[in-house]
Formats: C-alpha cells, sequence, structure tokens
C-alpha cells in the first residue's frame, strides 16, 4: 500500500501552571522569541491581563497591540494590514477564541510564527492548526497556523467567568459523538479512520466529563484538567490534519444555530446541546451527557439561551448540509421536521 505524505506539525513547547502570565519574558527567551511582535486581543481580556503580557514582551522587542471586536475577515483584513506595517516576527494572540483565531489565521497568510495565550478554557482552538473565519463562506473552521508554543496560565483561565469555563466542558464533551461519527463514516464510506487520534479526542471528552464531578467543589483543579484536554484535543486535530476528531454532528448543530441566530450563544454552549441531541440518535447515553452539564450548571434546554424551539428543530433539519463531505448519523438527508422535533423533545432541548 503506497503510504501518503502526512506532516505533523506540533507546538514545540506548552507552557501549563499557576501565575505562569508573568514569566512570559523568561518563556519567549528560551525560546529565541525576538521583536517586533504583534500582539492580538480583545476590549474585555485588554483590562485584565495585557499589562502583564505587555511586561513580558516588551523587553523582547517592539510591540504592537491591536484589539480585535470578532472573528470576522474584515477584522482579518485590518489586523493583516496591521502586521504587513509592523512586520513581527510574532503574532501573540491573547484572549478567547476569537482572538486566538483571526491571530493564528493572520500569522497562516503571512506565515509568521504565532504564539497562544489563551485566557479562557471555552474551546480547543487553543492548540489546534484550525482557525473558524466569519465571512469566508462557510460556517466551519479554515487551515491555520500552528501555535509555535502556548503559553496557559492556570489562574488566568479558572478566573474567567464560569461561562466560558462550561463552554469549554462542552465543546470537549462534543468529541464523544464527534469521534462516533467518524467511525460510522469509516464503515459507511470507507473514509480514513485514525484510532490513535480519534482515542486522544475521546480521552480529552473523557477528562471533560470526570472535571464535572469536581468542578464544583475545585474550580482551579478542574479546570487545569480543562485545559490539558483542550490542549490534548486540539494536537489530535493537528495530528489529523483536520477537525474530523473534534467536530462531528454535534459541531454541524452548534454551526447550525449559530447560522440561523448569530452570537445568542458561546460556541461551546450549542456543542454542548448538540451532543446531548446527537448522542440520543447514535443510541449513546445521552442522559448521562445531559446530567454533566446539569451539574455543573451549563445549559441542557435552549430555552436557557433565549433559542426558541423552532430554531432548534430548524437547525437540526439543516445541519447536514452545512458540510456534505464530512459524514455523520445525519446521513446525506438529514432529519425531516417531525423528526427533528421529537428527537429535541425527547431529549428536553425543548420543551
Ligand atoms: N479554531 C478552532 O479549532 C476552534 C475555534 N473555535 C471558535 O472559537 C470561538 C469561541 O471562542 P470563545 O472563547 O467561546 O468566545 P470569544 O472568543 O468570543 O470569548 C467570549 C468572551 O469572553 C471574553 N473573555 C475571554 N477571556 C476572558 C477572561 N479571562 N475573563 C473575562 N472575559 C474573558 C472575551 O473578551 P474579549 O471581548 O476581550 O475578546 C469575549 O467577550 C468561536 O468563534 C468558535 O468557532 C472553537 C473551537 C475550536
Ligand atoms: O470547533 C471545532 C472543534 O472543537 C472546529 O470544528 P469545525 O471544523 O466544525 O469548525
Ligand atoms: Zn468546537
Amino acid at each position: 500500500m503506497e503510504i501518503q505524505e502526512h506532516i505533523i506539525d506540533l507546538p514545540k513547547r506548552i507552557y501549563v501552571g499557576n501565575g505562569i502570565i508573568g514569566k512570559l519574558k523568561e518563556y519567549l527567551l528560551q525560546l529565541n522569541v525576538t521583536g517586533p511582535l504583534l500582539t492580538v486581543t480583545g476590549p474585555n481580556v485588554r483590562k485584565l491581563v495585557i499589562n502583564d503580557v505587555i511586561k513580558g514582551v516588551a523587553e523582547v522587542g517592539d510591540v504592537e497591540i491591536t484589539e480585535i471586536s470578532d472573528s470576522s475577515v474584515d477584522e482579518v483584513n485590518r489586523v493583516e494590514e496591521i502586521a504587513k506595517r509592523v512586520k513581527p516576527r510574532f503574532i501573540l494572540g491573547v484572549g478567547g477564541g476569537k482572538v486566538i483565531d483571526v491571530s493564528k489565521y493572520v500569522a497562516y497568510k503571512l506565515n509568521i510564527n504565532f504564539l497562544s495565550v489563551p485566557t479562557a478554557p471555552s474551546h480547543d482552538g487553543i492548540t489546534s492548526p484550525f482557525a473558524s473565519i466569519k465571512g469566508l463562506g462557510k460556517p466551519v473552521s479554515v487551515k491555520a497556523k500552528t501555535p509555535f508554543a502556548i503559553v496557559a496560565d492556570i489562574n488566568v483561565l479558572s478566573s474567567a467567568p464560569r461561562r466560558l469555563i462550561n463552554a469549554g466542558i462542552g465543546d470537549t464533551i462534543g468529541k464523544i459523538v464527534a469521534v462516533r461519527d467518524w467511525r460510522l463514516a469509516a464503515k459507511l464510506t470507507g473514509e480514513y479512520y485514525g484510532d490513535y487520534t480519534a482515542s486522544l479526542a475521546l480521552l480529552s471528552a473523557k477528562h471533560a466529563l470526570n472535571c464535572t464531578k469536581i468542578m464544583n467543589r475545585d474550580l482551579k483543579y478542574s479546570v487545569r484538567l480543562l485545559t490539558e484536554a483542550l490542549i490534548s484535543s486540539g494536537v489530535a486535530m493537528g495530528m489529523a490534519g483536520s477537525t474530523r476528531p473534534a467536530s462531528g454532528s454535534e459541531h454541524l448543530f452548534a454551526h447550525a444555530v449559530d447560522l440561523l441566530a448569530p452570537n445568542v450563544a458561546m460556541h461551546g454552549e450549542l456543542v454542548g446541546l448538540g451532543t446531548i441531541l446527537m448522542a440520543y440518535i447514535h443510541g449513546i447515553n445521552w442522559r448521562e451527557i445531559r446530567k454533566a452539564l446539569e451539574r455543573i450548571g451549563a445549559p441542557v434546554k435552549a430555552s436557557e439561551l433565549g433559542i426558541p424551539a423552532e430554531t432548534v428543530i430548524k437547525a437540526l433539519t439543516i445541519s447536514h448540509t452545512i458540510r456534505p463531505e464530512r459524514y455523520t448519523i445525519l446521513g446525506d438527508r438529514g432529519l425531516t421536521w417531525s423528526s427533528a422535533e421529537k428527537i429535541a423533545r425527547d431529549t428536553g432541548v425543548i420543551e
């Protein structure tokens, strides 16, 4: 059998620990990072951590800071223009998923090194070489730069609002369904199934499920576990060269809701709901997944997010059209309105 070339690009170093943002300068020197640097952040995050970041990077070289308001093509273009002027050797993304996505996408377009400094454990884009950019013509992620290094300060990550932490649990638990979809596709369509990367993604989901049992008593420890789970799910995507291990029908549902009702909920919250719904269709123990989300106070009903029942049903009926090339339990024809409504009602996602 001829083995096709497959290149795995992984981060050079991942720093995880309490209060380590204060050691940024030391890390940058260890990594031979030199200026100029471009730091991309968001308006809320800027108020919280940027002083620590600046202290670290200013000694390494000139630093330009820019804030993004969303992860749209317009913001990508604006940051790209700044990067062309500043000519940074490194782009630092300091923030949530949107900041990190814009940073790594601009870094990819201009072939500049990217450093990931997540401030919320809300998504597994922390490590992945993919970015979700609005306005590129598709709601799913596109190829982006693998982080050169990651600095994950657990003090910062665990002081993010609880809603963001819970969203990270939702994004990670989703891998239970994503891996089932992948296995199903391999059986039905002959698609390549990567056992190793699937196992890595599943391990992340297992950790996230465990986190829900300790989060209410030991937030910091569970955020550490969650962060590691998010990082390894991102590594799974990097090794697979695709988001396949981390994104199946539960993500299709999240993308569909986002298309119908933009910005009503966080990515991980929608993935959490999608996981309950798709686990039901797969015949997996969806009650256990719902219980885990309920235990931490993550939404399990669309009404908790202000999403009308009709939007949930409509989203279920169009989910299979979002990424037709990736086969899932939804098949090629998707769900009828009445079956979608039954699934949403049986699982309690709509009342
Ligand atoms: N590339 C990939 O593989 C993946 C990408 N994603 C993408 O990531 C995005 C979701 O990321 P998510 O983080 O949920 O959403 P956002 O990036 O929109 O962050 C949500 C909010 O949290 C704020 N925030 C971040 N950190 C802190 C903190 N420590 N304290 C207080 N507020 C904070 C942000 O502030 P501010 O306004 O300053 O930014 C923002 O207002 C989606 O676009 C999704 O598609 C998700 C999974 C994987
Ligand atoms: O969110 C992701 C993984 O958690 C990326 O998934 P998509 O490729 O479906 O955008
Ligand atoms: Zn996701």
